[in-house]
């Protein structure tokens, strides 16, 4: 059965993008990846190990790009916490922009926030208890 494994951003700053996704949205570290013949680096992270089928994101950085057009097509990656309002006080304590304040979402009851990451890339907080 296919299986969906990973969603790949590119980030402008390793360490800046993995201290984001760890420190601040509880995600660990899983796996890393240099290919200096690629002038790349990845960094996996995620919630759970790739081998018990968890999604996990793959922060991809080019040596030297610091910054990229995210352009208008891409639209979020999406994290379900189970405190939406506490999770978006801590990352606003910590710096992080919050786009969308928490709140149910429109025409409906589940609290949803919207956070950008250190690279603007949307990420939607989803409460799930
Ligand atoms: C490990 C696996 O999940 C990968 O995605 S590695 C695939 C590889 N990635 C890169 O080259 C990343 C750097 C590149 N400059 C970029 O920004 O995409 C890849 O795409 N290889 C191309 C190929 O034809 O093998
Ligand atoms: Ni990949």
């Amino acid at each position: 059965m296919s299986s969906l494994l990973h969603t790949m951003i590119r980030v402008g700053n390793l360490e800046r993008s993995v201290d984001f996704y760890t420190r601040l949205l509880g995600m660990k570290e899983l796996r890393r990846r240099d290919v200096p013949e690629g002038k790349y680096t990845l960094v996996f992270v995620g919630y759970a190990e790739e081998a018990t089928g968890a999604a996990v994101v793959e922060l991809t950085y080019n040596y030297g790009t610091e910054k990229y057009d995210l352009g208008n097509a891409f639209g979020h990656l999406a994290v379900g916490v189970p405190d939406v309002y506490g999770m978006c006080e801590a990352l606003r304590a910590a710096g992080a922009k919050i786009t969308r304040e928490p709140g149910p979402v429109k025409f409906g009851t589940t609290v949803i926030a919207f956070v950008e990451d250190p690279d603007g890339y949307k990420i939607e907080l989803i409460e799930r208890k």
